[in-house]
């Protein structure tokens, strides 16, 4: 038996085909009207739901979406749905709004319907449903630009001047966020890195480059208005707007930023309606080719929850990744820091502390603090055992037995080669070198039996080992350069050693 259900859908599915089927033709005349960013912005994400009597309805993600597209659009669309649906076509919106973070699976909509400017029809105001946006009249939106006094808002950008460029050290580890930074403060919204979205582990300096671009875009341009806001509170900002039926001038509010940077965007994966009004934010900026900045703890391609359209708008720009500073940048750092706050430290507790807080910055920088303090208040001066003492208790350490493999690991990790490679027979200049170095440092900070160190090697003999020892040996004799590399080699493991 056929059920009145199945007869409904069947229907629904059939003006569903119907109007994409319309819609469709709409659009190869809009693509050729408008450019191709435009294009992907504005009309990729509408979706045709509709078509009665002439009247196509169009799906659109957000109330913002529907007014710029009366605003910006109303003629094209006007002209085209005649064009397709003949004098009688007519436009009306569909604005869905997901309610609730469950939209991947299932989560319940908001739906409103808007006749458009093209529709002869009479405002259907009275099947309104609230929206979460508390939007009660949409016909009746202030147009952002025409709020009296809001231009004239002088917007506190949120900023730290303490974070800059001058005292971001650069390494390997963070060259390209920081030079990418550096062109877009002096750029802004006009180098293809919009939106820069610098990302990377915890206490990195993300933040950091965040804030210096925003310092030296305010140095460089001070007619530009920046504005620093975590991804929090922006979703505060935004929950307490909405609450208060306000999200209007939220929305128009962030419009007038010339240089936004959202730190921490990751947070924005669990909070659905946020994405929503920020993907709209996010469109009218860059179009308006104002500069976009975000941070993130995840690489973007990895962030599970963020809308996809968002994600691939991320894509647009650049998205530079901060790793891990290596030992050189660690101490820079630290030297950095010393001279900001005074401090002094020793070349040994230096490289000591360096070596034993490896993958956070924040946690370098902290230790560093705390040992001075420390020191300071026991009036004791910082040598090599304080430093363990105090450190022993502030950080974990990086504790690792001194063997021959932990030294052979060490050499590739300095001179940037596999480690596979360096136990390969092999007569290559830099791996012949690499292997001499190694078998150096093996016999003077391990009790192993030259024999055993040849046998690391993948089978060298003993009288090999001598040689190796021998030849670096006599190079840090005449070479000043090779023996200051190979002075800082030996700190490295030193520094393992103790
Ligand atoms: N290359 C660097 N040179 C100097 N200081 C740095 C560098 N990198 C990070 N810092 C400092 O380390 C601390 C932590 O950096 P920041 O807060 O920017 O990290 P983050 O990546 O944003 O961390 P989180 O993800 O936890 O927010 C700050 O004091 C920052 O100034």
């Amino acid at each position: 038996m056929v059920e009145m259900n199945d007869i409904h859908n069947d229907s629904v599915d059939a003006q569903v085909k119907e109007a994409t089927a319309a819609w469709q033709k709409c659009l190869a005349i809009i693509q050729d009207n408008v450019n191709e960013r435009a294009f992907h912005t504005w009309f990729d994400p509408i979706r045709a739901v509709g078509l009665d009597r002439s009247v196509l309805t169009l799906q659109v993600p957000s109330q913002f979406f529907y007014e710029w597209l009366e605003e910006h659009y109303v003629d094209l669309l006007g002209k085209t749905i005649k064009r397709v649906l003949g004098k009688d076509g007519g436009l009306e919106y569909r604005v869905v709004m997901v309610d609730g973070s469950s939209n991947r699976n299932g989560g319940k909509n908001s739906v409103i319907n808007i006749p458009g400017s093209t529709t002869q029809r009479p405002p259907v105001g009275n099947n309104m449903i609230d929206l979460p946006l508390h939007v009660k009249d949409p016909m009746n939106i202030k147009n952002p630009y025409s709020i009296p006094g809001l231009k004239r808002t002088v917007i506190d950008p949120q900023l730290n001047p303490n974070l800059t460029f001058d005292n971001l050290v650069e390494g390997d580890c963070n060259r390209v966020a920081r030079l990418a930074g550096i062109n877009v403060a002096q750029k802004p919204g006009a180098t293809s890195f919009n939106p820069l979205v610098i990302f990377g582990g915890t206490g990195l300096g993300k933040t950091h480059i965040a804030q210096a671009i925003g310092n030296e875009v305010r140095r460089l341009h001070s007619n530009k208005a920046v504005l620093y806001v975590s991804a929090e509170k922006f979703i505060n900002q935004f929950i307490d707007h909405s609450k208060n039926g306000e999200v209007n001038d939220f929305i128009h509010f962030y419009q007038l930023i010339d240089v936004l940077i959202i730190d921490d965007i990751h947070i924005f994966t669990t909070a659905p309606k946020s994405q929503e009004v920020f993907f709209a934010i996010f469109n009218h900026l860059h179009q308006g080719g104002k500069q976009i900045i975000l941070t993130s703890d995840t690489a973007p391609k990895d962030l599970e929850g963020m809308q996809e359209r968002l994600l691939s708008r991320f894509r647009w720009g650049l998205n530079a990744d901060i790793q891990p500073p290596d030992f050189e940048t660690r101490q820079e750092i630290l030297r950095l820091k010393m001279k900001q706050d005074g401090m002094e430290l020793s070349e040994e507790v230096v490289k000591y502390i360096a070596f034993n807080v490896q993958n956070n910055v924040r946690d370098l920088i902290g230790a560093s603090i705390s040992l001075f303090a420390q020191a300071t208040l026991n009036k004791k001066e910082i040598d090599l055992d304080v430093a363990k003492r105090v450190m022993k208790n502030l950080v974990k350490m990086n504790t690792r037995e001194l063997t021959i493999e932990n030294i052979q690991r060490m050499v590739c990790e300095h001179y940037n080669i596999p480690y596979d490679k360096l136990l390969v027979k092999t007569r290559k200049r830099e791996i012949v070198q690499a292997r001499q170095i190694t078998m150096f440092l093996a016999k003077k900070f391990t009790k192993a039996s030259l024999k055993n160190i040849g046998e690391h090697f993948g089978g060298f003999d003993h009288t090999t080992v001598i040689h190796s020892c021998q030849t670096v040996e006599d190079l840090m004799d005449t070479d000043m350069e090779y023996r200051e590399k190979i002075t800082e080699l030996q700190q490295k493991v030193h520094m393992a050693s103790i």
